[in-house]
């Protein structure tokens, strides 16, 4: 039987992602032997500068599909909101796991609630999706950059200027942080997540069938409607910067309910629409085309061309 490579990156929030999924392949009847492969990506590298600065989601990737091109590695684990809309030639999604919780945390010094942080108080974020909303929220504080892993990040709320930082919930609990270090859960009606946030993204060649008999044994159906929902909506919006861009679907029964967002990083415009339907991709479209209506485009052409700057 063929020993199966799996690449990761090798912070600690990647290597847990990565070794569930090998569980969960041996949960589901996988007998094979599995090998983790360590790379590491530009996106590793680059730990000063504002993430959408540099490029954006493509940094943290790259790297390991090269290793598969090249045969190094037959799979990747990736946080669905870190790949870009359109895959590469020759690479596909081929699985898509039951997802992990959503939402965005909002964690502050001695538990001090959002809605009563002193005006001025420094929140720490590198998402402009995040800032945008934060400052809906509280046009009154300001958003301090932070860049780093989970753990960095939670160190940083502690050791430096910041009052409080955003994380999402499923990053601290696959690394095992406790649940008691959020002070609120942001719930979509207060915060859209990121598209695709929670979930992961397993990514192999095209053409390795073989694989795909195993690794879709741990496809989620549910979570596989719903990001679908949330990404075409992405790319029809998009075109491969980081903007203030949130989406999130559930299903009511066979429903999908997508609320999708498109705001400035300066919160003071926020569109925002919810969707219902039963095909992903219509569901996306309309998403995509409700918030066009209302000039969406121009806040995305807006934001990256500042950011080109
Ligand atoms: N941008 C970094 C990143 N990429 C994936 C996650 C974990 C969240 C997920 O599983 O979607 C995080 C950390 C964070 O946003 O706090």
């Amino acid at each position: 039987m063929r020993k199966i490579v799996v690449g990761s990156r090798r912070s600690n929030l990647a290597l847990t992602q990565t070794e569930w999924v090998i569980d969960q392949l041996k949960q589901a009847g996988v007998e094979n032997e599995f090998e983790i492969k360590k790379i590491v990506t530009k996106g590793d590298k680059i730990l000063d500068v504002t993430l959408s600065k540099v490029g954006g989601k493509g940094l943290f990737v790259k790297e390991i599909e090269q290793a598969m091109y090249d045969k190094e590695v037959d799979f990747a684990v990736h946080s669905m909101k870190d790949m870009p809309s359109e895959m590469p030639d020759g690479l596909k999604i081929s699985s898509i796991p039951i997802r992990e919780d959503h939402r965005d945390a909002y964690i502050a010094v001695d538990h001090t609630p959002l809605q009563q942080l002193p005006s001025g108080a420094i929140v720490g974020t590198s998402s402009l999706r995040r800032a945008a909303q934060i400052l809906a929220e509280r046009p009154d504080v300001s958003i301090k950059w932070i860049r780093g892993n989970i753990e960095t990040r939670l160190r940083k709320l502690k050791e430096e200027d910041y009052d409080a930082i955003i994380l999402a919930v499923s990053g601290l609990k696959r690394v095992g942080l406790s649940e008691e270090l959020i002070t609120e859960y942001l719930e979509p009606d207060v915060c859209v997540p990121a598209v695709g946030q929670g979930a992961l993204a397993i990514e192999s060649r095209e053409d390795d069938t073989e694989l795909d008999e195993l690794l879709e044994r741990i496809n989620d159906d549910y979570t596989t409607k719903t990001v679908t929902a949330e990404r075409t909506f992405l790319h029809l919006l998009e075109g491969g910067c980081q903007v203030p861009i949130g989406g999130y679907a559930y299903l009511d029964q066979d429903e999908i309910i997508l609320t999708a967002l498109v705001g400035t990083p300066d919160g003071k415009t926020i569109l925002k629409e919810t969707v219902r339907g039963k095909d992903p991709q219509a569901v996306g479209k309309e998403a995509a085309d409700k918030l066009m209506a209302q000039g969406a485009k121009d806040i995305v052409d807006q934001v990256k061309e500042e950011l080109d700057q």
